[in-house]
């Protein structure tokens, strides 16, 4: 095997947020948004009481009428999917099937693990520019900009990316439940993009049949209350890299993320045991642009916290893929080119959060340019 090259990556010190709010210090300069960037003070505070008026027309998508529903049931839900993937990119599953238990575990083992103490999770630290363990991802250099948040990442799936040194003894059934819990959303995930093959009209198991061996990941975010939840961002705007996402918020959390609908930032109200499911770049890719990933962001409160538990779910590394043949014609020109996804996910993880970015890796450049959000 070729010697591991030595990162050349320097970040620079990277404050711990939680610490930061223990000492109550300033905040530092480098968490400090330049103005264009800060969230809107209305939305900045807004607290779980107060609801953002478009919220509430995420779509929501009943699983149980597409696994379980009669005929018309089916019908009417495809429908309603069809219209959340081509309108909104996010919506939010009820009936999932995945049990309120198993929901409630996956949020106390994520939130005692943030609650234990930092030298106790310094043990699984994120290396420079890496996504594993405990930190803050997609930091590249000294003088980026960093977000009111701690992360704590893991692959899961397949075997071979896990990193077992990351994978913490403390608290007790942190491992089993992630373990548990990442099998029970990976099947929620197969069953998706089967009724998302459904709306689009191809053969249900053609996103299976690619995918191979898919690639599954879990992040949980903690944004601790911030003195100046109008200066700071809790997570960069980005579009995820994946095919699918799936974000469970834990209860009491304050209201956080945001995505941007005809240029606007729109909070997302979470619905008691609902999950949130967006859509990744991998799938506006395959589907030639008609599904698109949508930008979204986290932003803090003043004295609530939050976190958040997601899932990433993407194809095996080693698929080669671009839009299907059945989603390009002359109405539908061919907007991506064909990769390898791995190189994509790689390309993906070395490169800061920063809106839709990435994306541009896959697409055919036209010239259409891109609106700056309001
Ligand atoms: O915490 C959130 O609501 C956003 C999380 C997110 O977008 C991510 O982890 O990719
Ligand atoms: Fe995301």
């Amino acid at each position: 095997m070729a010697p591991v090259a030595i990162s050349p990556i320097k970040v620079g010190k990277i404050d711990d947020v939680q610490e930061l709010r223990k000492a109550n210090s300033k905040i530092p300069e480098r968490f400090v948004r330049d103005i264009t960037e800060r969230p809107k003070l209305a939305t900045a505070a807004l607290s779980s009481s107060s609801s953002s008026s478009l919220s509430s027309d995420i779509p929501i998508i009943d699983f149980s009428k597409l696994s379980k529903g009669n005929k018309d049931e089916v019908l009417s839900e495809l429908l309603k999917l069809t219209a959340a993937c081509e309108e909104w990119g996010f919506f939010q599953v009820i009936n999932h099937g995945i049990d309120q238990s198993l929901l409630e575990q996956i949020e106390k083992v994520s939130n005692d693990f943030f609650m234990l103490p930092l030298a106790e999770k310094q043990k699984y630290p994120m290396a420079p520019g890496g996504v594993q363990g405990y930190g803050q991802a997609f930091v590249f250099s000294e003088d980026q900009k960093l977000d009111w948040c701690n992360m704590f990442a893991l692959g899961v799936e397949p075997k071979f990316i896990r990193n077992p040194k990351l994978w913490p003894t403390k608290p007790g059934q942190f491992s089993e439940t992630v373990e548990v819990y990442s099998s029970k959303v990976r099947k929620l995930c197969k069953s998706l993009l089967k009724y998302m093959a459904m709306t689009l009209g191809l053969k249900k198991d053609v996103f299976k049949e690619m995918f191979g061996v898919a690639v599954q990941a879990i992040r949980m975010n903690y944004y601790p209350p911030c003195p100046r939840p109008d200066l700071v961002l809790g997570l960069s705007p980005h579009s995820d890299g994946s095919a699918l996402t799936v974000l469970q918020e834990r209860k009491g959390s304050s209201v956080g993320l945001q995505i941007l609908k005809d240029n606007k930032w729109v909070s997302v109200q979470p619905i008691p045991n609902a999950l949130v499911i967006n859509i990744g770049d991998t799938i506006e890719v395959l589907t030639n642009g008609k599904y698109k990933s949508v930008e979204h962001r986290a932003v803090t409160h003043r004295q609530k916290d939050r976190l958040s538990i997601v899932t990433f779910y993407a194809p095996s590394y080693e698929i080669e893929l671009g839009p299907l043949p059945e989603l390009v014609d002359e109405n539908n020109p061919c907007k991506y080119r064909r990769y390898n996804h791995g190189e994509y996910s790689k390309h993906y993880v070395t490169n800061k959060l920063q809106g839709k970015r990435t994306l541009d890796f896959a697409k055919i450049q036209t010239n259409n340019s891109n609106q700056n959000p309001t």
